[in-house]
């Protein structure tokens, strides 16, 4: 072992500045030290990447449930578990199924919260804090990934927003093609990674391509959930050998999980936290796990995985009556008498204290990229743009010929007002297309912000930002075919207020359900939520309920209502247009207002208790509506990204 290794071990154990290292630390030194560290590379490393990190996990227990009067409804997912993580080396939670390997990982990588987990862990040193949330990477079990983008597109994107500003885009593309070799992707490149409805890349090349995401930008520290779930042996080998290469030749810290790694991974692999049922049963270098097991009384059998074997005793102790306790008390009693795993270090050690940069971009690059990625899948989405696109035009079809040349009677004011509410409520009440698509998309979100990708407002910009055109295409549509049909009011300024109108309403009611999208759980519920605050703000809007009937406490849904201004809007943008404002529409005077017409435009806004706010004051305020619901929709995105399990 070299001087740097057996250093930087003691680094670890917060002893680095003291005049002599005491016993137990270099005991603990020795400890933490695995034998088959290429050092050189490692220390090499070290001299070129000044950002290199050693965590600690200091007896963390993690319960979950409460403890009541009848007696503890308690879990314990995690029992006095504590562990190091060296730069330059990987680290497998290893263990069986259920053994709280994922629940781990959650806690080291700084994903669980609250009071219920107990212990600490250390970054170089000092306690661990949000920061370091943003210089690692995580790359979860699941793949989340948009389906509708091709592998070099999303490593692309990967690239554009986590690599900095600094680097060009040449070299951006050749990190994207490293990594496509890398992984063994280049046969899938440009396939689209696909799901359940269209077909795309395979289960385990889609693995390769959530690990290629979080691995684009070299975080210093990564954690991998199962990375080699769902792959073939070979592929496997391939991906832990890429992850080996990056910890030895730059220094990184590696923790993941992995199911019964075959013998040549196992040699990948330099260290292991071996887990049963929540406790700590083996912790040291891979090497080592045989001779614990022979220490207990468990003989190894020559040329045998020593994991799988280790696995195989856990399993039969399990069945046994005395359980796996016996183990767990050895294990415990081994690492006491190694010496502590490490004193709580209070000052920070040398390898410095994590630091995070923000963020690799700036907003406006962000803004770029995000807007760039958001056109390309709302254009290939097709329930959001094609199908949306023919059904606002059928719809507008079916009911321009239903209200066909209407014209300055009783009946066409009928018409008008029904035309209106249908435009408006037909409009509302089909936003929630973009519900699913988003509850999507924010399993995307979460994982690339929580990890530091990009703002969380540049995310939110971007999204009104893609929409808002293709809203302005949708409401173009819609109006230019039922508008004149229908024939509303004439003239230029009326038929663009109308758009405009239109338009607003889409945005908004789009909005509204990113809002709701960014709360739920879940489509099934945002859909209630959405179709039942749109119903009561279409019953409290004053056409239904006139406002003097309405409750009190009632009176502030009125207000809020996303029907209430555009209605009025469009009411008074059609009875006081120019060629309107002097019709007279009581079907016995059809044509301009004499002092016998009974039913003038002016009647008809009084009675339906519209045109007392100008239509651009309304406007102004539905406006400031799109704005508060997008401040919402951001701080409910917030909440998201730093949600962590309780
Ligand atoms: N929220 C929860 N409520 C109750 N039990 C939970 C909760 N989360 C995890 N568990 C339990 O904690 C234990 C550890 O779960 P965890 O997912 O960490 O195991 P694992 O070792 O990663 O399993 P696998 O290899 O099967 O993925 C399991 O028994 C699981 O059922």
């Amino acid at each position: 072992m070299s001087p740097f290794d057996v250093e930087s071990a003691a680094v670890l154990a917060g002893q680095l500045g003291a005049p002599e290292r005491n016993g137990a630390a270099l005991i603990d030194a020795h400890m933490l030290s695995g034998d088959s560290i290429n050092e050189m590379a490692v220390a090499e490393s070290v001299k070129q990447h000044q950002k290199t990190y050693d965590l600690l996990a200091q007896k963390v227990t993690y319960k979950i449930g409460s403890k009541t009067a009848e007696g503890s409804r308690q879990k314990i997912l995690l029992n006095d578990v504590s562990t190091v993580a060296r730069h330059g080396e990987i680290l497998a939670v290893v263990g069986p199924s259920g053994a709280g390997k994922s629940t781990f990982l959650d806690a080291i990588s700084g994903r669980i919260d609250g009071s219920d987990l107990e212990g600490g862990f250390l970054v170089n040193g000092a306690p661990m804090d949000a920061s370091f949330r943003r210089l690692s990477g995580y790359v979860m079990q699941d793949d989340q990934l948009y389906p509708l983008l091709s592998v070099r597109e999303t490593l692309m994107f990967s690239a554009r927003l986590r690599l900095p500003s600094s680097m060009s885009a040449a070299e951006k593309a050749a990190r994207v093609e490293k990594t496509i070799a890398e992984l063994g992707l280049a046969s899938c490149a440009d396939t689209r990674i696909g799901n359940e409805s269209a077909r795309g890349i395979s289960g385990g090349e889609k693995r390769r391509v959530s690990i290629g995401v979080d691995l684009i930008h070299d975080p210093s520290v990564l954690f991998l959930d199962e990375p080699t779930s769902g792959l073939d042996s070979t592929a496997a080998l391939n991906v832990v050998q890429t992850l080996h290469t990056m910890a030895r030749a730059r220094g990184r810290t590696i923790v993941l999980t992995i199911h019964q790694p075959s013998f040549r991974l196992l040699a990948l692999i330099d260290r292991l936290l071996l887990l049963a049922r929540g406790s700590p049963v083996y912790h040291g270098p891979t090497a080592g796990l045989g001779d614990h097991f022979r220490r207990f009384g468990r003989h190894v059998v020559a040329h045998v995985n020593q994991l799988e074997f280790a696995l195989d005793v856990i399993e039969e102790l399990e069945q046994s009556p005395e359980g796996i306790e016996p183990l767990v008390a050895f294990s415990r009693a081994q690492l006491e008498a190694a010496g502590p795993l490490a004193r709580a270090a209070a000052a920070p050690s040398a390898l410095g204290r994590p630091r995070a940069d923000k963020f690799a971009t700036s907003f406006a690059s962000q803004l770029w990229v995000l807007c760039d990625r958001g056109a390309r899948n709302t254009l290939r989405t097709k329930e959001l743009f094609t199908a949306r696109l023919v059904i606002l035009c059928t719809s507008s079809f079916i009911l321009g010929s239903l209200f066909f040349r209407i014209g300055y009677t009783p009946f066409g004011v009928q018409a008008r007002v029904s035309y209106i509410i249908f435009v408006i409520s037909s409009i509302l009440f089909t936003s929630t297309q973009t519900l699913p698509v988003f509850l999507e998309e924010r399993l995307i979100f979460v994982r690339e912000t929580s990890r530091g990708a990009y703002r969380t407002s540049a995310f939110v910009v971007a999204q009104q930002l893609v929409y808002a055109p293709f809203f302005l295409l949708l409401a173009v549509a819609f109006c230019a075919i039922s508008y004149f049909m229908v024939g509303m009011a004439a003239g230029t300024e009326p038929f663009l207020f109308f758009v405009l109108s239109v338009w607003l309403v889409l945005i908004v009611a789009n909005t509204f359900v990113l809002f709701w999208g960014a709360v739920v759980p879940n489509v099934i519920r945002g859909n209630i939520l959405v179709f039942y605050a749109t119903a009561y703000f279409w019953l409290l809007s004053g056409f239904f309920t006139p406002l003097q009937t309405i409750p009190w406490y009632w009176i502030w849904a009125h207000y809020i209502s996303t029907f209430k201004y555009p209605l009025e809007m469009l009411l008074e943008n059609e009875f006081h247009a120019p060629g309107v404002t002097n019709r007279c529409f009581d079907g016995v005077n059809d044509g301009l207002v004499t002092p016998n017409c009974t039913l003038t435009p002016g009647d008809i806004l009084g009675g339906l208790k519209a045109g007392g706010v100008h239509k651009w004051v309304n406007t102004g305020i539905y406006v400031a509506f799109f704005f508060a619901y997008s401040f919402f929709f951001y701080l409910m995105l917030l909440r998201q990204t730093n949600k962590t399990r309780k």
